[in-house]
């Protein structure tokens, strides 16, 4: 199996990719490449099929046709030995979480290591530990269940556990939504971070014109079946595309593109400032 991203530098390659749903085509041509520690966005209106390609990254749903490569592998007829080795290399967060009521944070963030590796419960325990220190969680919550957990302790106990196998790709569907936005910045300043500490490569789906002006170096435009445009937020500001215009107009996106523009010049490294959603500019 190889560690190292493809020939190329691409660590996530898309060809041709087409998924229906019956006579539903969701993706007719999507292509695009994802580069070994980049933060890379999915966008597009709701039901261009944003969570649909992420999920065809880490193999929850086969495209109709195209091709997929991750860190090197295809995915179109991978075997399950090595599938399961790919699933070991990547963490997903989804869009709800997906923590389990009846267990505790710990034994969530654990869970991964129970299933991918033999370590030893109390070793188990200790990493899970950390984990839930690296997303900035306070250690009393591991007792905790998900239930007696804010939005944002939520959000950020189940990048804990997809950060539980040390992945180098990290999937996030829609890390902000619902968060209020002094949480929704701190998630800002942890996807920085974890890049800027273990160059993770991470590809997420969102909403979010803060995130997206402040966190992500490229951005694919989803719309009609294929991408419209790739660039940086800035760049794709610059194009005319009928399709990708409402992204950038309107008082929300002039405001999150100010407030970035703004941060660049005076945040200190690492951190993020964050538009008020209603404010008009
Ligand atoms: N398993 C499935 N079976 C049938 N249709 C599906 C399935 N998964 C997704 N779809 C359809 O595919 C389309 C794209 O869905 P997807 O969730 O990928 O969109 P999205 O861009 O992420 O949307 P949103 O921004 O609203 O979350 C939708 O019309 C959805 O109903």
């Amino acid at each position: 199996m190889p560690t190292t991203p493809a020939e190329d530098g691409l660590v996530i390659e898309m060809r041709n990719v087409a998924t229906r749903f019956g006579t539903h085509a969701v993706h007719t041509d999507v292509n695009l490449g994802i580069r070994k520690a980049e933060i890379f966005a999915l966008i597009g209106g709701s039901g261009s099929g944003k969570s649909t390609l992420l999920r065809e990254m880490v193999l929850l749903q086969r495209p109709s046709a195209g091709t997929v490569r991750v860190l090197g592998m295809d995915l179109r007829n991978i075997g399950d030995g090595d599938a399961l080795a790919l699933c070991r290399r990547w963490g997903v967060m989804f869009q709800h979480g997906g923590l389990f009521g009846a267990l505790t944070v710990a034994e969530n963030i654990g869970l991964p290591l129970r299933e991918h590796t033999q370590l030893p419960p109390a070793l188990i325990a200790e990493i899970a530990a950390t984990k839930l220190a690296m997303v900035g969680l306070a250690p009393e919550v591991a007792a905790q269940y998900p239930a007696e957990l804010s939005g944002g302790m939520l959000k950020r106990a189940a990048l804990a556990r997809a950060l539980a196998l040390d992945p180098e790709l990290l999937f996030l569907d829609e890390p902000t939504a619902g968060l209020d936005p002094v949480s929704a910045a701190g998630v800002d300043a942890l996807v920085l971070q974890l890049r800027g500490l273990f160059g993770l490569t991470i590809v997420m789906v969102t909403h979010d014109l803060d995130l997206l002006w402040q966190v992500a170096d490229r951005v694919a435009v989803l719309a009609q079946g294929t991408v419209q445009a790739i660039g940086s937020m800035a760049e794709l500001s610059q194009l005319d595309n009928p399709l990708i215009r409402p992204f950038f107009d309107g008082p929300r996106s002039r405001a999150a593109q100010a407030q970035a523009e703004a941060g660049e010049a005076e945040q200190p490294a690492g951190g993020t400032t964050r538009s008020t959603p209603s404010k008009p500019k």
